[in-house]
């Protein structure tokens, strides 16, 4: 079959359905309903899926096959009610928490960031709290939007107050742009999150970077969660919130190259809005991301360790 042809799953990989169960699932979580700007991220999955067919099977910068070293699967969709906030995160909870039955571990492809809550929520239920290693170009650590507790702008401060992140081990990588006020990063500081700044990656360079990073997080259970904004709106036009002075995707697979050897315990891509994009700019760096993170993921073999 050409790549171009057929159904797409993530990568032209099997259906869950088809191979019963797997290390990991690609899923796709088609929700936008908390969206503070512009929307659209509930037809990012499809999308994502779209322009991944051109992904082949050997990783040479991580000398890993990510599909061949592990089952990776696709399991689909999970359904949401686009009309009831508080039901669709419930439901993304419970989907999370079911597929975890057929699966070790969970890489979602957003859906804007409000599924990052329930997403953590499942994890948490798992791990315990867990480090959370977040790519973005905005904190996600506010508190409401017209009164509401729950939005794209806020899954990060529930989750701390739900106890469901490590407050010595999470950090923010690529945050830029104007805030609401000076307190916005006093609060995320109280919240448990240190901070790489874009302007930081910028001056001290990306092996710096990393090695805050790895320093950081340790040896703890680690949940990666990649709004797509992180990248300039250059690499990533296809978002809902843009902001000038990002990474570039080069930037942001090298430092998620460099993650191979931590415990990643799930992680989720999200934010990609197509109808913003333009010839698949932010779905291909999308899946080239979520490749990346299932590459880290593999598990090593002694002769790939020594090559
Ligand atoms: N794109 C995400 N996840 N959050 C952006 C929230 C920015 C705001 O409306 O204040
Ligand atoms: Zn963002
Ligand atoms: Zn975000």
């Amino acid at each position: 079959m050409p790549r171009f042809a057929g159904i797409a799953t993530f990568a032209r990989l099997p259906r869950l359905d088809e191979v019963g169960r797997a290390d990991i699932a690609v899923v796709g979580i088609p929700f936008d309903g908390g969206v503070s700007y512009r929307p659209g991220a509930r037809f990012g999955p499809a999308h994502v899926r779209e322009a991944s067919r051109l992904l082949r099977p050997y990783n040479p910068a991580q000398d890993v096959h990510p599909f061949g070293a592990q089952q990776v699967a696709d399991a689909g969709d999970i359904a949401v009610n686009p009309f009831d906030l508080s039901e669709a995160v419930a439901e993304i909870e419970a989907g999370a928490h079911a597929l975890g039955q057929d699966v070790d571990r969970i890489v979602a492809i957003g859906g804007d960031h409000t599924i990052a809550l329930p997403l953590l929520r499942a994890v948490h239920a798992q791990h315990g709290p867990v480090a959370v290693l977040h790519f973005d170009a905005h904190l996600d650590t506010w508190d409401t939007y017209f009164g509401q507790p729950i939005t794209h702008g806020t899954p990060f401060r529930r989750a701390s107050e739900e106890g469901l992140i490590d407050q010595t081990a999470s950090m923010h990588v690529g945050i830029r742009g104007p805030l609401y006020s000076k307190e916005d990063l006093r609060d995320d500081a109280r919240l448990g999150f240190a901070v790489v700044t874009s302007e930081d990656l910028e001056e001290e360079g990306v092996a710096a970077a990393i090695a805050r990073i790895r320093a950081r997080v340790g040896d703890a259970p680690l949940y990666i969660s990649i709004d797509i904004d992180v990248l300039d709106p250059a690499h990533a036009p296809g978002t809902g919130t843009p902001e000038a002075g990002g990474l570039t995707s080069r930037e942001l697979l090298r430092i998620l190259r460099a993650l191979a050897d931590l415990r990643i315990v799930g992680a989720d891509v999200v934010e990609v809005s197509p109808a913003y994009d333009h010839a698949q700019l932010t779905a291909v760096a999308a899946s080239h991301v979520v490749y990346e993170l299932l590459s880290a993921m593999a598990p090593r073999t002694a002769s790939e360790e020594q090559a």
